[in-house]
């Protein structure tokens, strides 16, 4: 579904990502892992259009989107959510959603000022479906507070709701679970199964290792802009390369966190 090819990235004489290669296949869940500094938001922004590859290409459903806008490849299925908190802190949550919706519909200008019917209409539909989509997340019964009254983690799942909104079919997570509790980031695991479970696939980077073991198919791990490892949970807890790279931090990567 995504295939990352040779991609570089260089900043100045940095270079944050070097030859590149990722495979990701429809329907899997997939953790970018790797220390501080390591490349993994540079992937996500070359991926997303944040960024233009130096050099290489990304195909997404076998189309090449390399250099493309990030409105363009939204609007191709690939979406993303952010590390901070990007929320309409003062709209309701079911406004937040709604207007995630209604924007990747875009109502054209003449049927938004002249009020028509057609736009009634669909305002109307643009809140019944982000009911539907706050029922998902699990934040119906908060769907009339405001983003900003909502505790953090509610927060983080109202922005996935958000991403939800503009009908992803691969979604990129930035620490989805940053700063959460347990029972929050549990919280945020089942979501993003269920997501899975209704034919979305995924891509998420996180620190938090416990989490990544438990959820994902297969880890892609970075180190100063180069794959060292790829595998499943078990494969990539016995590399010796990653055990080596995380060793400044904990004795392995399975007791970390
Ligand atoms: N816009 C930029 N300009 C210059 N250098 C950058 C830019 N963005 C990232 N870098 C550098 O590229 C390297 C990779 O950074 P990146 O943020 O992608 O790492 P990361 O793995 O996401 O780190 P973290 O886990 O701390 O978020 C770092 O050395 C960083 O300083």
């Amino acid at each position: 579904m995504l295939a990352i090819r040779n991609v570089s990235r260089i900043f100045g004489g940095l270079v944050a990502l070097d030859k590149v290669n990722i495979n990701i296949r429809k329907g899997e869940i997939r953790g970018l892992i790797g220390p501080n500094g390591s490349g993994k938001t540079t992937m996500i922004n070359v991926i997303t259009g944040f960024y233009v590859p130096s050099s290489g290409t990304i195909h997404f459903n076998d189309k090449d989107i390399s250099g493309q806008s990030p409105y363009n490849i939204t609007k191709q299925g690939l979406v993303r959510t952010f590390q901070n908190i990007n929320l309409f802190s003062d709209m309701t949550a079911i406004e937040n959603v709604a207007t995630a919706y209604s924007l990747h519909m875009k109502n054209n200008l003449f049927s938004t000022v002249f009020n028509t019917s057609f736009f009634r209409k669909e305002e109307r539909r643009s809140f019944e479906i982000a009911e539907s989509i706050l029922d998902f997340v699990g934040l119906k019964d908060k769907k009339d507070l405001r983003a900003k009254n909502l505790p953090y983690g509610q927060q983080r799942l109202l922005e996935i709701g958000r991403a939800l909104a503009t009908e992803p079919r691969l979604l990129l997570l930035d620490e989805p679970v940053a700063g959460m509790n347990d029972q929050e980031s549990d919280e945020v695991a089942g979501l993003i199964q269920k997501l899975r479970d209704n034919g979305k696939t995924i891509l998420l980077i996180e620190h938090h290792m416990k989490f990544v073991m438990s959820l994902c198919d297969k880890l892609t791990v970075l180190s100063s802009g180069n794959v060292i490892a790829e595998g499943t949970p078990r494969e990539i807890q016995n590399n010796e390369d990653v055990i080596r790279i995380y060793l400044g931090k904990r004795r392995t990567v399975n007791a970390a966190h």
